[in-house]
């Protein structure tokens, strides 16, 4: 044997032992990556491999052989990440994309409620309609939903106490807010005239917001109907020619009713606001409003603390709402809107300074504000 060839004998037995255990540390990997498909891990293990890499070093003899030592190791976690890939593969695990959140709103196709999610939300989005507020809650509460879109101030009626007090219930938060122009027509079947009308059906807040043009109409009967849109729908299912619903231009269309009197509202600049409720705080990084709710202590100036700290603060408060404590008599819990330069930043000293005080203080949203 010559020099070179025994070189090369001594090559080929120490690969041989390298090969298998190249073999042992892939089987070894394969295990890892059942491991990682069970509990939901990446394959790459950024922080892992960084161990691996310092081991190998500290394991040298020769500090000469650093630079290579890592790169040889940096190609073997290469390698092994490739076998894991294909081992996920044979598994039937695929990279999962990310499922786009289902979004849950109050009516049927038509609703106002609906309008407001095709503005927050992607024309596309999974969406879910439920017969009550309440039922928006519970679906957001058991993960049915992701988000719920809630009816909670209209421009020219004020307050839906409903959604304010199931927000306190449910504990949940506002993401964002939109606002959606409300113009109620009177709608009817294609044949039905003016004088045909003898009971409209509509949800209160549609009777609240035609007050004055059904003053014109004594001898109408007004008969409540659980929403807008679900209005509309009776009168085209019925098919009577009595009947009338006071619902949105949308809700007309996907019913095939006709406007009999269009923007029937008093108030022409109608809005309703809208929040998108989630059940976790999503501050927003450009937010310039928050909303907070408190309790304070029967106590005189105890509203006049909390104001006072917003007040130094220089920030402006946009709406002020109290609803009945649950449970306790004449105790109040109190929910504030207030418009803020810095967001999150320049809200969470003053919740922790009413902390202070004593007063239990919940930021609710951090979002962007919307103009109607
Ligand atoms: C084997 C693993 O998966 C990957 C491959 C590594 C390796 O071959 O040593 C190390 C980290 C991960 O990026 C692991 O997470 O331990």
């Amino acid at each position: 044997m010559t020099e070179l060839e025994q070189y090369r004998a001594k090559i080929d037995e120490l690969d041989r032992q390298m090969t298998a255990l190249f073999e042992q540390r892939m089987d070894v990997c394969k295990r890892v990556v059942q491991y990682k498909a069970q509990n939901g891990m990446e394959i790459l293990q950024a922080g892992r491999e960084d161990v691996v890499l310092q081991k190998a070093r500290n394991n040298l003899k020769d500090q000469d052989y650093g630079e290579d030592i890592e790169e040889f190791y940096r190609q073997m976690m290469k390698i092994s990440r490739g076998i894991q890939a294909r081992e996920m593969e044979r598994m039937g695990v695929s990279k999962e994309e990310p499922k786009p959140a289902v979004v849950g709103f109050q009516g049927v196709a038509g609703s106002f409620s609906e309008e407001a999610l095709l503005m927050a939300f992607a024309p596309d989005q999974p969406r879910r309609n439920y017969p009550s507020f309440e039922e928006v809650f519970v679906a957001l509460k058991s993960g049915e939903i992701d988000y719920g879109v809630l009816p909670i101030e209209n421009s020219s009626t004020g307050s839906i106490n409903a959604v304010y007090d199931l927000l306190m219930k449910y504990d949940f938060y506002i993401a964002q807010e939109v606002f959606v122009p409300v113009a109620q027509h009177l709608l009817a079947l294609p044949a039905a005239s003016m004088e045909d009308i003898r009971e409209v059906y509509s949800h209160e807040q549609g009777f609240e917001q035609s007050r004055a043009f059904l003053a014109q109409h004594p001898d109408w009967k007004q008969i409540p109907y659980h929403n807008t849109a679900i209005s509309a729908q009776m009168v085209s299912q019925a098919g009577d020619v009595h009947k009338a619903a006071i619902a949105s231009g949308r809700a007309a269309e996907l019913y095939g009713l006709k406007i009999l009197r269009p923007t029937i509202n008093t108030e022409k600049h109608n809005y309703t606001r809208f929040i998108i409720v989630a059940k976790a705080l999503q501050p927003q990084a450009d937010a310039n409003k928050i909303s907070m709710v408190f309790t304070l202590p029967n106590e005189p100036g105890a509203l006049y603390g909390v104001l006072k700290e917003f007040a130094k603060g220089d920030i402006n408060m946009l709406k002020l709402e109290s609803r009945p404590a649950p449970g306790k008599t004449w105790e109040y819990v109190f929910y504030a809107d207030f418009e803020v330069a810095h967001g999150l930043s320049q809200a969470q000293p003053i919740v922790q300074a009413l902390w202070g005080q004593g007063v239990a203080a919940k930021l609710i949203g951090a979002y962007k504000k919307q103009n109607q």
